[in-house]
């Protein structure tokens, strides 16, 4: 877009919205959606109103906004609909000189793979002078995803519009680059050149195979066998971890914002602990060398106090656990070994004690620093900080300190059949379980994401969402498409458009063998491309196996694998062709001398319920001439995902 900063105008079109009996939520967002997302500029200048289902009141906003105000865009929600007073789209109608029916085709199209209600929509988009008014829906949803669809071709529509003529070649070069320079002409007549498409090779070494657009939809001359080897699991998972670096550090604020993360640097305990010389009991501190026998009692000493007592050969002082030990004692004897000989004010005051055993220099005093010493090691870095570590953190009086930067995660399906779980199903549709089952795993291990949404099956959809993502998040994980279909197309794209780096792309596995890993990179920096296999178990699996590592070593662990024990088959099983990680729930009775594993059940990698309650992945070897079944109580290895 051009150097000069956006004006964009959000016009909130409802009744009950403008007489305020109704909250607008529909405009603020695309407000906050605008603001966050980074294609418009850094700072767009963002004029907003809310007015009547009224065409008056709407062309006199569209008026002034574009005429006198001279904003950019204008992004309308609401009255678009078949309701009587629904009129934005004839407002909208009476004030644009233009029409751009592209936009509005691709809004309506791709709302219907969301909802078939989209047919119910009438939205006009348009432009008036250098304006480009755009209808959207009126509700939240609605308006948002609408915006997401056409968001792509925005920035260059208004640089067309504005005829901001160097970003506009400059535009023009980067869908060059996007779609390979096919011969195609773009929407205002410029023609752009073919490339030829370079021979396919070994996947790992030969990374440079632009692909044009046209490639991408030339199904019978697609690869009918993968080009990508089958790495075993351990190879895959080392490729994984040598790309896996950590984004950086960062000093936390106050004690609690270090749980859960790791230590960049040693910790040092600057006091001793104990800082004095502690009473271990609560009794009376003595000189040891007085022995047994009737002492006179002075004191008492309680812990926090601030005391000046002196013990002298003959008298003890009564003391508290965590109390100064006085000047002058040496041992501390329990209550428990002593009596009472005397006392006044009717059992207030302890007058003399007769002590009962036989006291040894020291007993029952922690020395200062018989903990922790001043000066010594307490954290290492890259030891992780949970509760334990928390407390020391605390008991050494630190209370910032320097930890590893969670890195930036981006999570995204793939797929024209996939859909919100919240929308009724059309046909052939299914809804999107992987980017819940995903973003909450990698919460629960202690990682924030940011829910990126669904991307379509098609080539240009995938590219720029892959550049969006490229430019704002150091990790990307996606699910589905990248198996042999014919829409398969993140492979594709990763190596054709992007220029990335494809490190492995199947695995012998079960689930998970399409899984791949890239990486490119982007302003100088290496981002790391998980795509995994769209199957719900598949993708789940394979990022307990691969994600989840790669992001523990980028936070600083310093063992970033889940652990593996020994367990005992509760259940027989015939071995597939390719190791498995059959998922189940292991126990441990105790008359057992092993974890016990039960099977999900059908361990089909679309049946998510297999991975119910799982707590471990048992690692089945493959099937072999002399070894095709594992008898139960047979001993297996399993990689733990939950506690026990
Ligand atoms: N000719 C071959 N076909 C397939 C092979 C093969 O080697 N040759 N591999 C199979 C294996 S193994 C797997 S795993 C899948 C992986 O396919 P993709 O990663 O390309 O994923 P999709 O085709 O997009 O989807 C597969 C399956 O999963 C469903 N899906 C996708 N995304 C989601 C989601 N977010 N939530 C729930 N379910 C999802 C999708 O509808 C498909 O049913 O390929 C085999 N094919
Ligand atoms: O490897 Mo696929 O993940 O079996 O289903
Ligand atoms: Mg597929």
């Amino acid at each position: 877009m051009s150097t000069q900063v956006l004006k964009v105008g959000v016009l909130t079109v409802s009744d009950r919205c403008s007489n305020g009996s109704a909250e607008d939520k529909s405009g603020p967002n695309l407000i906050r959606i605008i603001r966050e997302d980074g294609s418009f500029g850094e700072n767009p200048n963002i004029v907003y109103k809310c007015v009547a289902d009224e065409v008056d009141d709407i062309k006199a906003v569209l008026l002034d906004w574009s005429d006198n105000v001279k904003v950019h865009l204008i992004l309308t929600t609401g009255g678009t609909g078949f309701a009587a007073r629904d009129v934005t789209p004839e407002a909208t109608s009476q004030v644009i000189d233009r029409e751009a029916p592209g936009l509005v085709i691709a809004m309506i199209t791709k709302s219907l793979n969301v909802t078939p209600m989209a047919m119910l929509s009438r939205p006009v988009c348009g432009f008036r002078k250098q304006t480009l008014i755009v209808n959207f829906p009126g509700s939240m949803k609605g308006s948002q995803e609408c915006f997401e669809f056409i968001k792509p071709a925005l920035p260059h529509a208004l640089d067309l519009i504005q005829d901001s003529s160097e970003r506009v070649v400059a535009a023009h070069k980067e869908i060059q680059s996007v779609e390979g320079s096919v011969s195609h002409t773009c929407p205002h007549g410029r023609h752009h050149k073919h490339k030829t498409q370079e021979q396919m090779g070994d996947m790992r070494t030969d990374q440079k195979q632009t692909r044009s657009r046209e490639d991408f939809y030339k199904v019978a001359e697609r690869a009918r066998q993968s080009p990508f080897p089958m790495l075993p699991v351990q190879e895959a998972i080392k490729i994984v971890l040598e790309q896996a670096k950590s984004v950086g550090e960062e000093q936390t604020k106050n004690l609690l914002d270090a749980h859960g993360r790791v230590l960049a640097s040693d910790v040092y305990a600057t006091d001793p602990v104990p800082p004095f010389p502690a009473s271990i009991k609560d009794g009376y501190a003595v000189v040891a060398a007085d022995g047994p026998g009737k002492r006179s009692v002075i004191g008492p000493i309680t812990a926090g106090d601030m005391s000046d007592v002196r013990v002298k050969p003959g008298c003890i002082a009564r003391i508290s656990t965590g109390a100064v030990v006085p000047e002058g004692a040496d041992a501390v004897v329990q209550v428990e070994d002593t009596e009472l000989f005397q006392s006044s004010d009717e059992g207030a005051v302890e007058l003399s004690v007769k002590i009962l055993s036989e006291p040894k220099v020291g007993q029952d005093i922690r020395p200062v620093g018989f903990d922790i010493k001043a000066g010594e090691k307490v954290l290492s870095a890259n030891d992780y900080i949970g509760s334990a570590e928390l407390g020391i953190l605390a008991t050494v009086g630190c209370t910032s300190v320097k930890v590893y930067k969670s890195p930036l995660i981006a999570i995204c399906s793939t797929g024209n059949e996939v859909c919100d779980p919240g929308v009724p199903l059309g046909v052939g549709q299914i809804r999107d379980s992987n980017r819940f089952s995903i973003i909450s795993l990698l919460k629960s291990e202690g990682f924030e994401t940011v829910d990126m949404g669904i991307i379509r099956d098609s080539p240009d959809e995938v590219s720029m969402k892959f550049k969006e993502l490229l430019s704002k998040f150091d990790v990307i994980v996606t699910s589905g498409g990248v198996s042999m279909g014919e829409k398969d197309y993140l492979k594709g794209v990763l190596r054709g458009v992007l220029d990335a780096t494809i490190h492995f792309g199947r695995v012998f596995m079960k689930p998970g063998k399409p899984t791949t890993f890239a990486t490119a990179s982007f302003n100088g920096k290496t981002k790391l491309i998980f795509c995994l296999p769209g199957n719900p178990v598949s993708a789940v699996v394979t990022c307990h196996l691969f994600v989840i590592p790669a992001l523990r070593k980028m936070a600083g662990y310093s063992r970033p694998q889940a652990s593996i024990v020994k367990a005992k088959l509760g259940f027989g099983i015939n071995l597939d062709a390719r190791p498995e990680y059959h998922r189940t729930v292991l126990s441990w009775p105790s008359q057992e001398n092993l974890p016990i594993a039960s099977t999900t059940g059908s361990q089909c990698s679309s049946r998510i319920t297999s991975m119910r309650s799982a707590n471990a992945l048992l690692m089945l070897p493959p099937k072999q001439d002399n070894l095709k079944r594992l008898e139960i109580g047979s001993i297996v290895d399993a990689l733990m995902i939950h506690k026990l």
